[in-house]
C-alpha cells in the first residue's frame, strides 16, 4: 500500500475513533492480496487502492461503532463476498472468531487463503447458504452476532440471520440509506422471527461523507421452526415487503 493508502486508512479509521497504528502492515498485505487476486478474477467490483482503503476496509471497521461487537465469541459474516467486512474486523479482534460464509466457493477460497496469510487464526470461513446453515444444528441459534453488509434487504436479512443467533445475541446490518418501508416491513419480520429492532443508526463513511445506516436487531425469543424457508425463498418472497 502506497503512503497516500495509509494515511487514508489512518485518518478514516480515527474518524471512527479506532487506532490502526498496529494493523496498518495487515492492512498493506491484505491490500496487495486483494489487488492481486483481482487482477485474475473478479473478486470484488472496487480496484483502486482509495476505494479499497475506505469503502472495503473503513467500511468494514464502521461495524465496530456502537460498541454492538464487544465482548462477542462467534460472529458470522452473512454474505462476506470477498471478507468484507470480516477480515477487517478480525484484524482489530484477534480475541472475537469470525466466521466469514458465501455461497460463492472462490469468493471463500480467497477468504481462507488470506486469512492463513495474514496469520489470521480467529477466521473460520464457510461456504455455504445461510438458509441451509439456519437449519443445521450446528450452526442454528450458535452465534452471538450475525454481521452483514451489502447483502438483502433488511426483512430478508432478519430471515437469514435470526435463526443463526443465540437467544440474547444481535444481527448487525451495515447498509446505506434505508426508507421507512423497508425499516417497517423489516420489524415486523424481525418480531415473527423472534427478533427486535432494536437500534437505527444514520451516519456519513468516514472522509467519502456517504450515508450509512447501522441496523441493530436484538434476538429475544426462539425463531420458529419453519424459518428459514428453503434456499432462495427468503429473498424471492420477503416476509412482508411486497415492493422490492
Ligand atoms: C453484494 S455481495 C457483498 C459482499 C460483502 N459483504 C461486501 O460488502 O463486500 C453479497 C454476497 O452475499 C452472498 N449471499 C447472498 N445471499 C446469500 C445466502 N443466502 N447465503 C450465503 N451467501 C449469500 C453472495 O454470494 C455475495 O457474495
Amino acid at each position: 500500500m502506497t503512503p497516500e493508502g495509509e494515511a487514508l486508512l489512518r485518518q478514516g479509521a480515527a474518524e471512527l475513533e479506532l487506532d490502526v497504528e498496529a494493523q496498518v502492515p495487515a492492512f498493506a498485505q491484505l491490500m496487495a492480496l486483494l489487488q492481486d487476486a483481482n487482477s485474475k478474477v473478479n473478486l470484488t467490483a472496487l480496484k483502486t487502492e482509495p476505494d479499497i482503503v475506505l469503502k472495503h476496509f473503513v467500511d468494514s471497521l464502521s461495524c465496530l461503532r456502537g460498541g454492538y461487537l464487544d465482548g462477542a465469541g462467534q460472529v458470522l459474516d452473512l454474505g462476506t463476498g470477498a471478507g468484507f467486512p470480516a477480515l477487517p474486523l478480525a484484524i482489530l479482534r484477534p480475541d472475537t472468531t469470525f466466521v466469514p460464509l458465501d455461497s460463492i466457493r472462490k469468493k471463500i477460497e480467497f477468504v481462507r487463503a488470506a486469512a492463513q496469510t495474514l496469520g489470521l487464526n480467529n477466521v473460520h470461513p464457510q461456504v455455504g447458504r445461510a438458509e441451509t446453515l439456519g437449519r443445521d444444528p450446528a450452526h442454528r441459534e450458535t452465534y452471538d452476532r450475525v454481521v452483514c453488509r451489502a447483502v438483502a434487504a433488511l426483512p430478508v436479512l432478519a430471515e437469514l440471520a435470526l435463526p443463526l443467533l443465540k437467544p440474547g445475541g444481535l444481527l448487525v446490518a451495515q447498509k446505506g440509506p434505508i426508507t421507512e418501508e423497508e425499516l417497517q416491513a423489516g420489524r415486523r419480520a424481525a418480531g415473527e422471527l423472534g427478533g427486535r429492532v432494536t437500534g437505527v443508526d444514520a451516519f456519513t463513511l468516514p472522509v467519502l461523507g456517504d450515508a450509512r445506516t447501522l441496523i441493530v436487531v436484538e434476538k429475544v425469543s426462539r425463531t420458529p421452526k419453519k424459518y428459514p424457508r428453503r434456499e432462495g425463498v427468503p429473498a424471492a418472497q420477503p416476509l412482508f415487503w411486497a415492493a422490492r
